[in-house]
């Protein structure tokens, strides 16, 4: 057989190729493949064997892995990657103890960088947005989940999600895009959330007809909008086909992880404060709980998402980066690897589900991203790293040695000496 690319002398390869979502304690069920070799022919993984038995294979490029990990390419589930401005000025408040909560309250937070996405123009948003990408794909991830948000008029929520749909076709890096207009109120709606969230949903039918994004996304909070108010709005979302998301018990228990389940959403984002009754309800739900410990670390917050509880309850849990420029300001998802073992208590097993195949079932990716499977995209990484315990281990830094995206190699690490 003839292939364009052989990877070799693998280590621990982890093929991660289950039906999925993977729940409960199957997430700690991971198999492990010793001294492997991987095929890829144009996009697609064609062969899967011994490094031994790839010396049948005739490969226009030979890749050795010294013996080292690789994985499949990582899939970030929870980003609001498209955005203008910055704000690291807000850190003085919040090393102050100033809640997330009165920033935002105070015009600050999301509403500030909604300024900044309402005055920057289509062709900076998307410069900016395809180098938080290089950034991403740098880190191994090779799918994207990209949240619209900082608009909250409908001129600059189609802006973003414009921007997200001319990234994916730019950059190497599949995108699923995401609208959340339903992310805070405006000024000019102060009073009247119920009519700035049909005001928004005036948006489904054009989102839909431009193909601009497969999920509708709400932020449940206090100061937001509540449960009932995010039913009535994401009713409305399903009626129009969409797939269902919500940010979820980040800040205060509202009951939006009850809600995502009860709506039938793929999934429930941030969960750091759901009930007891919230995971019970997960655990017993197709809808896949995202956790987002950098958002906990960032702000500062004690409630880290009960990720354990979920887990052993029978939940199927994925982790993401929360990437924005407020919140959790960082593409770097293997350092999200070790706060959910640090803080969530995962275990690697658990760790390695969690930003491969689960992230890829709560984007509609399921079957598709996250696997290393003949027939399927080559998105894989190769890792600087002994084997799949080392990443969450060794914390805030880049493991990654080569990305492989769609059959094309789109990083290597440069040696200095
Ligand atoms: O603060 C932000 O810009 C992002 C965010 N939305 C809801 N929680 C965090
Ligand atoms: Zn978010």
């Amino acid at each position: 057989m003839e292939v364009d690319i052989l990877i070799t002398n693998i280590g621990q390869l982890l093929p991660m190729d289950k039906k999925g979502p993977v729940k409960g304690a199957d997430m700690g069920e991971l198999t492990v493949w010793n001294d492997a070799a991987v095929g890829i022919k144009g996009e697609q993984v064609v062969w899967i064997g011994s490094s031994k038995e790839a010396k049948i294979l005739k490969a226009s490029q030979t890749i050795d892995a010294n013996g080292k990990l690789v994985t499949p390419g990582l899939v970030e589930p929870h980003t609001h990657l498209v955005f203008g401005g910055s704000r690291e000025e807000e850190m003085a408040l919040k090393q102050q103890g100033v809640p997330y909560l009165d920033i935002l309250k105070q015009g600050g937070g999301i509403l500030s960088t909604v300024t900044a996405t309402q005055e920057a123009s289509q062709e900076d948003l998307l410069e900016k947005a395809l180098f938080h990408l290089d950034r991403m794909a740098m880190h191994g991830i090779t799918t994207v989940e990209a949240k619209s948000g900082y608009g909250l008029n409908h001129e600059t929520e189609l802006k973003q999600l414009r921007v997200a749909k001319e990234a994916g076709k730019q950059h190497p890096i599949d995108i699923v895009s995401t609208f959340l207009g339903a992310h805070a109120i405006p000024t000019n709606y102060k009073e009247e959330p119920e009519a700035f969230l049909d005001y928004m949903s005036e948006l489904f039918d054009v989102i839909k007809q431009e193909n601009l994004a497969e999920f509708i996304d709400i932020f449940t909070e206090t100061g937001v909008f509540s449960v009932v108010q995010s039913r009535r709005y994401l009713l409305k979302a399903k009626e129009k086909g969409f797939g269902l998301k919500i940010h979820a018990d980040e800040i205060d228990p509202l009951g939006g992880t009850e809600l995502a389940v009860e709506l039938g959403a793929i999934s429930g984002d941030h969960l750091a404060v759901t009930s007891d009754e919230g995971i019970q309800k997960l655990a017993n739900s197709n809808t896949i709980g995202v956790i987002l410990p950098g958002t906990s670390f960032y702000l500062g917050k004690d409630d880290y998402a009960r990720a354990r509880e979920m887990i052993d309850a029978g939940a199927a849990i994925a982790i993401s980066t929360d990437f924005n420029p407020g919140s959790s300001v960082t593409e770097n998802l293997q350092l999200i690897m070790s706060i959910a073992a640090l803080k969530l208590k995962m275990s690697p097993e658990e760790i390695w589900h969690a930003v491969t195949i689960n992230a890829a079932h709560a984007i509609g990716r399921g079957g598709e991203a996250g696997m290393i499977a003949i027939g399927k995209k080559a998105d894989i990484v190769l890792w600087d790293a002994p084997n799949y315990k080392y990443i969450p281990y060794h914390y805030g830094v880049n493991h990654t040695n080569t990305v492989i995206k769609s059959g094309e190699i789109i990083y290597e690490r440069q040696a200095i000496r």
